[in-house]
Parts: C-alpha cells; structure tokens; sequence
C-alpha cells in the first residue's frame, strides 16, 4: 500500500529524511515510532501529498505521491499532528462540512456523518459545538473528518498526543475497530508502548533514517543481545545498585519500583557468576531472574545506537 524508495528531504541545510526504504503492505496497521525531530511528519506530509520530496520516490497504492497526487488523495484519509476545527459547527454539521468539500453528494452527507460520528462513539454530541468537546472528543472527530471519503489508508501523525490515559484507550478502541474494517493504517508517537499492541509491524525512526524495521517481535529480538534481569533484595538497594553499576559483567541498572532492571552481556554462565558475586557481598537478594525487556527498553536499545554512544546503549 506504501512504498517508498531512495526518499530524501531537506530543508535548507537540515536533512529530515535521508535516503527511506520503506513498505506497508495493504490492511496492515504500521506504527512510526521516533522521537521528536525524527522525519514522521516529514514522511507523511510528503505520503500525504502536502510536500514534494528532495529526491527519491514515494507510492501510494501503486501511484506516484508527486505525479499522480490527485489519486492519492482519494486513497487516504490524513490526520495531521495538529489541526483546527470549525468552532462555530456542530459535530454533524463539521463533518458534512468535509463530506461536501470531497464533493460527496448533498443527498448522502447527513448519512455519512452520523455512521462516522457512530464509529468513533460520538453518537451522542452530534448536535454539540465542536468547541464544546473534549480534546479526545476532538480527536475522534478529527479521525472521523479523516474518513468522509471512505479512504483505504489512513494517516494518522500522533493522533494520541496530548490525550489523557482514557483518551488514548477509546482512540486506540476505535483504531481496532478500523482495522478490523481492513484499512490500512500508518500512525506515529514517539512512545513506542502506545503502538506495540496495536501494530503489525514498526519502523524506527532516527535523525531522517530508519534505524529499525519489522515486526514488533522481530524488533525486540534485534535489541536482545544481552540479558534483563530483575533482581529484588530485602534491603540496601542503594548500595547494590552501585555495586552492580560498578561490576564489569553490568551494562545497565535501572530501579523500576521495588526491583532492580539489570542488563547483563552474556550467558547464563554470567547470571550465575553475577548471583553467586551478589550472595558473596551479603546482599538479601530473594529474587532473581530472567525477564523479558518490554519495549520501552528495545526502542531505546534500537535508537541508543544512532547517537554516537555506544551501540546498544540507552539515550537517557
Ligand atoms: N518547515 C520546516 N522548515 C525547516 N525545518 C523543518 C521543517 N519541518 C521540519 N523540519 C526539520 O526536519 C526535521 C524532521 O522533522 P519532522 O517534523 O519530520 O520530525 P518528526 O519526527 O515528525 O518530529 P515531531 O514528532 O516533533 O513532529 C527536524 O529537524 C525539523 O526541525
């Protein structure tokens, strides 16, 4: 449904994007993860044919995003990170409003409105002022004004930011519900957990490159060299903690609550030696063990490497 090749924008001096690969197959949800200044909304200003590349080439569908720009519009259905809405309209009235700039028959307006004010559960606050509504009200109607032309791939740059907890849970429902309807669908954040659950597949983005690319499991096992431990010890944590940052079999100690997030490099042979040098010093360890690294921990991991540091490492 996406693909892009050799894509590369710069504006002035800056490089937002450098040379892009990237594919989304048709009735896939596919997550762009990275952090602020990364090129997401370069990427898919230019998918979403609001901005001419530098060099390279994007498909929509098959058609060329510069050359056939008018039929890609018609495929899909574009959010962007921030957008105004018509205050003095109710929720009806804004996306007939829409409706009729994609020249959807008068006849016909009303109909589609209010099955999308349905879709994203607004059903009720049809007759509301859109100024009036809640910022993850706003949202959802911004995803329903994204959907009038019933487009096959939809858009979406950081559609959760900003929204509190409830917010992100109903948007996220709705997401669902949209890709069981079989649209395809590119959505950015630069939190990677909001996306996991969600997505087939994610692409990492870093300084203008895409640094990681796959599905969410294949991109955890790329960031797996090494091991994570939880470690929880009754009592001088602190004094662990040092110990454990200062021992060479460590890469990495985090507290997380009540226990310690330990990055070891290697084996078991090295969580053994790491345990036996742990009851050694006395420390009152009662639990240690081996645990999956969420993914909060491989985008880091994934990116860590991109900045000068050495590879692997966490930014923060
Ligand atoms: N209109 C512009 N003029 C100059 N530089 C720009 C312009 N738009 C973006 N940039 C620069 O291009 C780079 C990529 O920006 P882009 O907005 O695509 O990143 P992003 O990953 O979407 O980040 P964010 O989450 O902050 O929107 C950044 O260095 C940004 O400062």
């Amino acid at each position: 449904m996406i693909r892009t090749e050799n894509l590369s924008k710069s504006y002035g001096d800056v490089q937002a994007l450098a040379d892009l690969h990237l594919e989304v197959t048709k009735g896939t949800v596919f997550g762009f993860i990275g952090p602020n200044g990364a090129g997401k909304s370069t990427t898919m200003q230019i998918l979403a044919t609001l901005l001419k590349p530098s060099a390279g080439s994007a498909y929509v569908g098959g058609c060329d995003v510069v050359k056939e720009a008018e039929e890609v519009r018609r495929i899909i259905g574009y959010m962007p990170d921030f957008f105004g809405v018509y205050d003095s309209l109710t929720a009806v009235e804004y996306l007939e409003f829409y409706a009729a700039c994609y020249g959807i028959d008068r006849g016909v307006r009303r109909k589609i409105a209010l099955e999308l004010l349905e879709l994203v559960n607004l059903e009720d606050k049809r007759g509301e002022y859109v100024d009036g509504l809640s910022r993850g009200m706003k949202q959802r109607l911004g995803l329903a004004r994204s959907l009038v032309h019933d487009p096959a791939l939809l858009i979406l740059d950081e559609p959760a930011s900003g929204l509190d907890p409830r917010a992100r849970i109903e948007f996220r429902e709705v997401l669902k519900e949209l890709r069981a309807m079989g649209k395809t669908i590119m959505i950015s954040s630069h939190i990677l957990p909001e996306l996991a659950g969600l997505c087939d597949s994610i692409g990492v983005m870093e300084k203008g490159r895409l640094v990681a690319n796959g599905s969410v499991d294949e991109i955890t096992k790329q960031a797996e060299r090494g091991r994570l431990l939880e470690i929880r010890m009754r009592g001088r944590d602190e004094e662990a903690m040092a110990w454990l940052e200062a021992s060479p079999l460590v890469r990495r100690v985090t507290r997380d609550g009540p226990r310690l997030v330990v990055k070891v490099d290697g084996d078991e042979f090295v969580q053994e030696e790491l345990l036996r040098k742990l009851i050694d010093q006395r420390f009152p360890v009662y639990r240690f063990n081996e645990i999956a690294p969420d993914i909060e921990d491989v985008f880091l991991q994934v990116t860590g490497g991109m900045n000068g540091g050495e590879a692997n490492e966490p930014l923060a």
